[in-house]
């Protein structure tokens, strides 16, 4: 490979992490329109699960992005994010490149995935910011112990921890999760959001010393996680629809994707689901009606049937 980075000041990277639907785009579109006021030159680097993008559509058009998603960085190998940092720094010359991790990432293998000889001189891993989707976090016995495991393991890893969805949980609950989190964790820096709004002045350098030589752990060993890219070709009936996703198992994390009802008159709705929260956002734009499904041990030929079904 061409080694092409030769910066004095290092590129800053700060790398977004959490679980599936946790809030990471939220707080990177949040991040960028203050990168934007501020004049610095931002690139993202977005990476999901499934091999469409939903994410990019949804990000301002005026960032130099570069995607993967071809599954998760640190299963994808580094030469592809080696690439991809390459390309945006050849591009772009930014100043700092945001990292959004899939949501299915262990931080230190994301983190490991950066630290190739080829880059490692010419960056610097300013921060990790975990986001956590605080309702989900409460409810987490009810999932595997891998997925209990990954969660764990993506605060433990942040330099800085966003709690975040704290408008839909009670006070009682908030107070049980700031407590759990301080008794895991007791010199962990977070913040407590909604919409995952923070300050970027906020974000400091990291003092963590990662010791990434000695980490053995590659989550996705030990997961059953697969996913479903579901192509429409026709507009359905939104209350079906509904119907179908009140019969979906828990081990359904996460739905994204665009869809056009028969009873809405726009090119196509933003479709979200996390932890059983839906939600839609109707679009004037006709993005491709590609709807995401990840799950574990998720049935994807039962759910490309039921899917169907609503087509009819
Ligand atoms: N109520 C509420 N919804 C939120 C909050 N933060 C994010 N959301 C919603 O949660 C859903 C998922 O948010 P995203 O920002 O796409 O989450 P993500 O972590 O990027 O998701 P993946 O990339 O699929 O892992 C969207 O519908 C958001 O609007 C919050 O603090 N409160």
């Amino acid at each position: 490979m061409e080694v092409e980075i030769n910066v004095q000041r290092k590129i800053e990277i700060i790398i977004l992490s959490g679980f599936l639907g946790s809030g990471k785009t939220t707080l990177l579109k949040n991040l960028l329109e203050q990168e934007q006021k501020s004049g610095r030159k931002a690139a993202i680097l977005m990476n999901e699960v499934g091999e469409v993008s939903i994410d990019g559509y949804l990000l301002p058009p005026n960032f130099p992005i570069e995607e993967i998603t071809n599954g998760c960085i640190c299963c994808s190998g580094k030469d592809q994010l080696e690439r991809t940092i390459l390309n945006l720094y050849k591009t772009n010359r930014p100043d700092v490149i945001y990292i959004e991790s899939s949501g299915l990432a262990h931080p230190i293998d994301v983190i490991d995935s950066c630290l190739s000889p080829i880059i490692a001189n010419d960056i610097e891993i300013k921060n990790v910011i975990t986001v956590l989707d605080s309702l989900r976090w409460c409810h987490r016995q009810e999932y595997s112990k891998p997925i209990q495991c990954l969660m764990e393991e993506q605060v433990k890893y942040a330099d800085l921890l966003l709690i975040n969805k704290i408008d839909l949980i009670q006070q009682q609950t908030f107070n049980k999760v700031i407590e759990e989190i301080e008794n895991l964790h007791p010199n962990i820096h977070y913040q407590i959001t909604s919409h995952a709004r923070m300050e970027i002045s906020s974000i400091q350098s990291s003092c963590h010393e990662r010791e990434i030589e000695h980490q053995q752990f590659h989550v996705h060993n030990h997961l059953h996680i697969n996913h479903l890219v579901y192509v429409f070709t026709k507009p359905i009936e939104k209350n079906l629809f509904e119907q179908w996703l009140q019969t979906l198992p828990l081990s359904i994390f996460r739905i994204k994707g665009f869809i056009r009802f028969k009873e809405t008159p726009v090119k196509t709705t933003l479709f979200q689901y996390a932890y059983g929260v839906p939600m839609y956002l109707n679009q004037e734009i006709a993005f491709p009606t590609n709807l995401v499904l990840i799950g574990e041990h998720l049935n994807a030929e039962k759910l490309k049937r039921q899917l169907e079904k609503l087509e009819n």
